[in-house]
């Protein structure tokens, strides 16, 4: 049996909107399920809690990547497998695993059955499916969450413009970072340490492609490292990460590795798919076909 995951919230209502679609496609298909509404952050992740993985065969969210993420932290090793109704407002897994948007593509390919193993990064104990970045991106997450004109921009249906605005807002005030990594026991040392991206996939912030090459089946993790730019420079380059062409440019470092290391000299705001994690430390490994996704 399916159990239906479903964030009416997400994507300013979006999540509402698509589950009515949903609901009449699986009562056509004559599909069986059981479907809970979440009602809180961290709803999600309680809800399947203690899944019976005899009875239930799969989780499948209608919603953004931040409830797909709580999600995937009660999935990893787990029988149940994962499908995604994308209807956030980012809906970056989704992109990157090339899952259709609208709903009867999405729910038809997870009809079919065929599921791949994916790879699940870790950072301590909190695994993630995209994307964890420290810096500039985490800052720029902490205080959107954070500020009163997402609620009123949410409001007014204009959500994402209260990203553009905040990434000017931070662009303007932020203090990068001396970092030392470590990737698979070689060191590295950056100055002025804009943003690191821990990348499993290639996608986050609504479509910015900052790790390209990033593969979810090769046990590794691709690493993006903005550092030593000037602010107006960091303007430039920003939309070039929308096609991936940020990534030739001098300021710009890719690594890949399965062991990850990051030890700033000041502390850096942490995200994980989207989500603030409040680590000390950000040590990366990957459990390598961890889970069951359509
Ligand atoms: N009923 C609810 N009311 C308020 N917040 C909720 C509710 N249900 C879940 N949440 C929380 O809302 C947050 C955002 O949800 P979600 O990620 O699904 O949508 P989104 O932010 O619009 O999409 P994306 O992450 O793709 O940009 C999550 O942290 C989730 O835990």
């Amino acid at each position: 049996m399916y159990h239906i995951i479903v964030n009416k919230m997400a994507g300013n209502g979006k999540g509402l909107r698509m589950w009515k679609e949903a609901e009449k496609y699986l009562e056509e298909k004559n599909v069986t399920y059981l479907v809970s509404f979440t009602e809180y952050a961290g709803h999600a992740g309680e809800l399947i809690e203690n899944i019976d993985e005899n009875l239930i065969h799969a989780v499948v969210v209608v919603g953004g990547d931040g409830t797909i993420h709580e999600v995937v932290n009660k999935l990893v090793h787990k029988k149940v497998a994962l499908g995604i109704v994308p209807a956030g407002s980012g809906n970056d897994l989704a992109r990157s695993l090339g899952v259709p948007f609208a709903v009867e593509g999405a729910l038809s390919r997870i009809l079919k059955g065929s599921y791949q193993l994916i790879d699940v990064p870790k950072v301590e104990e909190e695994h993630y499916i995209s994307i964890a970045g420290l810096g500039f991106d985490g800052k720029v997450a902490e205080v959107t969450n954070r500020s009163r004109s997402k609620r009123l921009l949410n409001k007014l249906g204009l959500g994402d413009l209260s990203y553009v605005l905040n990434i000017f807002r931070v662009l303007f005030t932020y203090q990068p970072s001396d970092v030392s990594i470590e990737v698979d026991e070689k060191f590295y040392k950056f100055q002025d340490v804009w943003l690191i991206a821990v990348a499993n996939l290639p996608y986050y912030g609504g479509g910015i492609m900052i790790c390209p090459d990033a593969c979810g089946t090769d046990g590794e993790l691709d690493i993006c490292v903005v550092s030593g730019i000037g602010r107006w420079e960091l303007l430039f380059v920003f939309p070039l990460a929308f096609r991936g062409r940020h990534i030739k440019h001098r300021n710009v470092t890719m690594f890949r590795g399965a062991s990850i290391k990051i030890s700033p000299s000041s502390s850096m705001v942490m995200q994980c798919d989207g989500e603030i994690v409040q680590n000390k430390t950000a040590d990366f490994s990957v459990d390598e076909n961890a889970l069951k996704i359509f």
